[in-house]
């Protein structure tokens, strides 16, 4: 990859990464964008990184420093809105990439955003809660100067809850004296959050899932379904899929892979997950030892709700079902991509699948401005609305176009931002 696209002078080569399967995203756009190609560059270069350093006092009176990062992809449409990870493998090339896919799913479901993505190099489940409190503050307080309700919008992504966005919203309320609800979403509903917003981005999973499933006569009821990731974004997936009636027949995740040909118990999966951090262990199914094997599940649906680059040209070939919904961000390669397609797969893209989230944070944002507060009911209607209408947009323009729903999905996007780019224009 890193071969064939510019490698800005801040990474280095074989640091390019998720960056670098994003510009190949980006190529493959290019040619169905008419006019609008010639400001395609802007959407190769993030508009603003700040690199920061957060150094904490660990419990044992040690000092720590660790790495952290704020990415503001694009902001033609709107403010910056996107997630911020806890992670030991955090990279730049990897918040810049994530900022990219948020700038391009806010304008693919029309959400009034541009994109962004935060993240911190570090693994917290080594940090008691109080070290987790500090290093969340103190990276709030490092990426101060460039966030806020109208600038800047994070939320919750891997490893970050409705906790941290509380700490957030706290310390960015402290450093400007006074209360700024909507500096954050993913917050606690006592403190300005949104009904839904937890379960948001497993439910659109779900809601393109049972769209994707029409479309290719596959009935939910008894459709098998396999899922890596039991977080917040696969584990409520998988609970919707199988209260529809369906079996989740597979689930990984960090630690182990659990199989059961029947349909895993989910409720009970998830008290074992919160009991013990992990599916491993868990009584009512079989543990697979060799992880690569999760690939092979003989499943209806596929849901990579994990991290970036599983799905490569290495175990692309092996996959069994007919459908993927990712609903982690950048789970495929291109190369993977195009053996899927080759094999009829159909990738419904991380840009369009996982959406809700950011959907309902918008919908949260919306309620702090008015401090008036929608019911779930109200909150789940518009949701399964707005991720109906944007999968039905892109699935016909893919068919009239004869181009995957990622290209599909991706021409709707950037040809949103570069239009709002091109209005606004360059000068001065
Ligand atoms: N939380 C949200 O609202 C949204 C999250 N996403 C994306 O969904 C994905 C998952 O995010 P969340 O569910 O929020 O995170 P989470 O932290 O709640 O859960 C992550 C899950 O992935 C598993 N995991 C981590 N490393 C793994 C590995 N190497 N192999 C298999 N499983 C692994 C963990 O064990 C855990 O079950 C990420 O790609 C994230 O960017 C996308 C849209 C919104
Ligand atoms: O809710 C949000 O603002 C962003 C969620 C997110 O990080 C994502 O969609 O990847």
């Amino acid at each position: 990859m890193s071969s064939q696209h510019e490698v800005p002078s801040y990474l280095t080569p074989s640091d390019i990464g998720p960056w670098g399967v994003y510009l190949e995203q980006i190529d493959r756009v290019t040619p169905y964008l008419g006019t609008l190609a010639r400001w395609v560059e802007t959407l190769k270069r993030p508009k603003r990184i700040l690199i920061v350093d957060v150094p904490i006092e660990r419990d044992d009176g040690s000092i720590a420093h660790f790495e952290g990062y704020r990415v503001q992809h694009n902001t033609s449409r709107g403010p910056g809105k996107g997630g911020v990870r806890f992670h030991q493998d955090v990279t730049l090339s990897e918040v810049m990439a994530l900022s990219a896919w948020m700038t391009i799913k806010n304008a693919a479901v029309n959400v009034p955003y541009g994109g962004a993505k935060g993240g911190i190099r570090v693994n917290p489940k080594t940090l008691s809660t109080a070290e987790l409190q500090r290093i969340t503050r103190r990276y709030t307080s490092e990426i101060n100067i460039i966030i806020g309700p109208n600038k800047d919008i994070p939320a919750p992504d891997v490893n970050t809850n409705e906790k941290v966005m509380a700490w957030m919203m706290d310390t960015f309320s402290m450093n400007q004296g006074s209360t700024a609800t909507g500096v954050v979403t993913g917050k606690p509903i006592s403190l300005g959050g949104s009904l839904g917003r937890r379960e948001a981005t497993g439910r659109g999973v779900y809601v393109v899932g049972c769209e994707a499933a029409s479309r290719r006569g596959i009935d939910i009821r008894g459709a098998r379904i396999s899922v890596q990731g039991f977080g917040n974004v696969g584990g409520i997936a998988a609970r919707l899929f199988a209260e529809a009636g369906a079996k989740v027949v597979a689930v990984q995740d960090h630690m182990a892979t659990v199989v059961s040909d029947s349909g895993l118990d989910i409720p009970a999966l998830e008290q074992h997950v919160a009991a013990h951090g992990s599916v491993a262990g868990f009584a009512g199914a079989d543990q697979v030892e060799d992880r690569a094997r999760f690939w092979e599940t003989d499943c209806d649906i596929l849901i990579p709700a994990a991290l970036e680059q599983q799905i490569t040209e290495a175990n692309a070939s092996r996959i069994r079902a007919k459908i993927i919904l990712e609903g982690a961000n950048g789970p495929t390669t291109p190369l993977a991509d195009d053996i899927l397609h080759d094999k009829g797969v159909l990738v419904v893209p991380d840009v369009i699948a996982n959406a809700g989230g950011v959907t309902v944070s918008y919908f949260e944002w919306v309620q702090d401005f008015s401090s008036f507060f929608w019911t779930e009911d109200e909150i789940n209607q518009r949701l399964t609305r707005i991720m109906r209408e944007a999968f039905t947009a892109v699935w016909q323009l893919s068919e009239e176009k004869k181009v995957s729903l990622r290209t599909a999905a991706f021409i709707v996007g950037c040809t949103r931002v570069l239009q709002a780019r091109e209005m606004r224009g360059l000068y001065p």
